[in-house]
């Protein structure tokens, strides 16, 4: 649902800004703080994991829907500026299919300097663009790496793009985007690549952490039977390594970290679903048609694009934006009796 009254199940309250205190952070009815802003800028990609989309791709978003670079980069203005971001993080889709991307963070790293400006990616192609990028404003990169097998890599992504990925990572480094982190999301036929993976990123010095996979999939197959959890693949990188629990950087960071070996390197475990960190959360995120989202699992979306294109100040989106935050829901509810998924997809949504 875009904008309006709404009373949803998860939150079982309707959505309302009186009761909320005049500050100018994007706090919500549970006492947190959005600090971290998540932008999709588009729907589009170059694999199709099959945990995230379906064979056939997302429908295609019409481009007059799409944000414009100069409309991105005035969300990121106001959201810094007004409402105390401190982070701006593209997402998608594949950030990396829009040809505009160099614009869109040489935009923004004007509209919000000093802020870090990352992306999450596949890293296909990036090989080609990782400098430009950097020159341009990207700070940081997080890789989504879910096996260093070529077949399995090929079967759950559907694309045989594992080498152009691995390039893609060493031209991070090389281009200074970094430090990079990569993000596996692990299956029940993936799960005995999980030392590979790990000895791979130890070898490269690069960060590690893998992901239970959430109720988000294009093609709504998510069985909680099925989902690698985190002590499962715990269990399995035990077999090869002494991992020592670390904890996490800071309360709002989703994954906890774990050493190896007793060196300084470590591997961290994002437990979206049996360890949730709903309770900290510090997101809020902008689609790439530009509404905004207060939680990845809630449908309740408010239409900042037609307020951008409506002429509203920046103090008028900034409002709009307060008020979709402060009904944020609690949390995912994937345990709660009668859970259903989000109506969009990670991929849909902006991961
Ligand atoms: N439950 C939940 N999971 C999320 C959310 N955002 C991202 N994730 C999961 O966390 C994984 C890692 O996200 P990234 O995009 O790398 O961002 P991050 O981990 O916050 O980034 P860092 O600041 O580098 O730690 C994603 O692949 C998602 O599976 C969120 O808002 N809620
Ligand atoms: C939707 S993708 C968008 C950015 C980019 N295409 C990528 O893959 O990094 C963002 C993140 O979401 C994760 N993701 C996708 N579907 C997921 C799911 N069902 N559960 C958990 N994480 C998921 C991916 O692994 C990736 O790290
Ligand atoms: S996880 Fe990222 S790379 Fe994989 S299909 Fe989804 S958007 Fe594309
Ligand atoms: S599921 Fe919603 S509340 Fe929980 S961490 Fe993600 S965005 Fe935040």
């Amino acid at each position: 649902m875009f904008g309006g009254a709404a009373t949803t199940e998860r939150s079982q309250q309707v959505n309302s800004v009186a009761d909320r205190p005049d500050v100018p952070h994007l706090i919500d009815r549970f006492g947190r703080v959005a600090r971290d802003l998540r932008i999709s800028i588009t729907e589009k990609c170059s694999l199709r994991c099959t945990y995230c989309m379906p064979e056939e791709g997302l429908p295609a978003i019409p481009a007059a829907n799409l944000l414009t670079p100069a409309e991105i980069a005035r969300v990121v203005s106001v959201s810094v500026r007004l409402l105390g971001i401190r982070d701006v993080r593209f997402t998608g889709g594949e950030p990396l299919m829009r040809r505009d991307l160099d614009e869109i963070l040489r935009l923004c790293s004007d509209a919000a300097a000093g802020v870090p400006l990352s992306m999450t990616t596949n890293a296909v192609g990036l090989e080609h663009r990782a400098a430009a990028l950097a020159d341009a404003g990207l700070t940081r990169v997080n890789v989504s790496l879910d096996s260093v097998d070529r077949e399995d890599f090929a079967r759950l992504t559907r694309r045989d793009r594992l080498p152009s990925v691995l390039a893609g990572i060493r031209a991070a480094k090389r281009a200074g985007i970094g430090p990079v982190k990569i993000n596996a999301v692990l299956m029940r036929d993936t799960l005995s690549g999980a030392v590979d993976l790990l000895r791979w990123c130890l070898d490269e010095g690069v960060a590690l952490r893998f992901i239970e996979q959430m109720p988000l999939d294009a093609d709504h197959e998510w069985a909680r039977a099925n989902m690698i959890d985190a002590q499962t693949l715990l269990d399995e990188l035990s077999t090869e390594f002494d991992l020592r629990e670390v904890g996490r950087a800071d309360p709002s960071a989703p994954a906890e970290e774990w050493s190896v070996d007793g060196t300084d390197a470590t591997v961290g475990i994002i437990a979206s679903v049996t360890r949730s960190f709903c309770g900290d959360c510090d997101r809020t995120r902008v689609t790439a048609e530009g509404t905004i989202r207060s939680c990845l699992f809630s449908d309740d979306e408010t239409d900042l694009r037609a307020a951008l294109r409506g002429g509203a100040t920046d103090d008028e989106l900034a409002a709009v934006w307060r008020g979709a935050m402060w009904n944020k829901w609690a949390g995912h509810g994937i345990d709660a009796e009668g859970f259903v998924p989000p109506t969009r997809s990670m991929g849909a949504i902006g991961g």
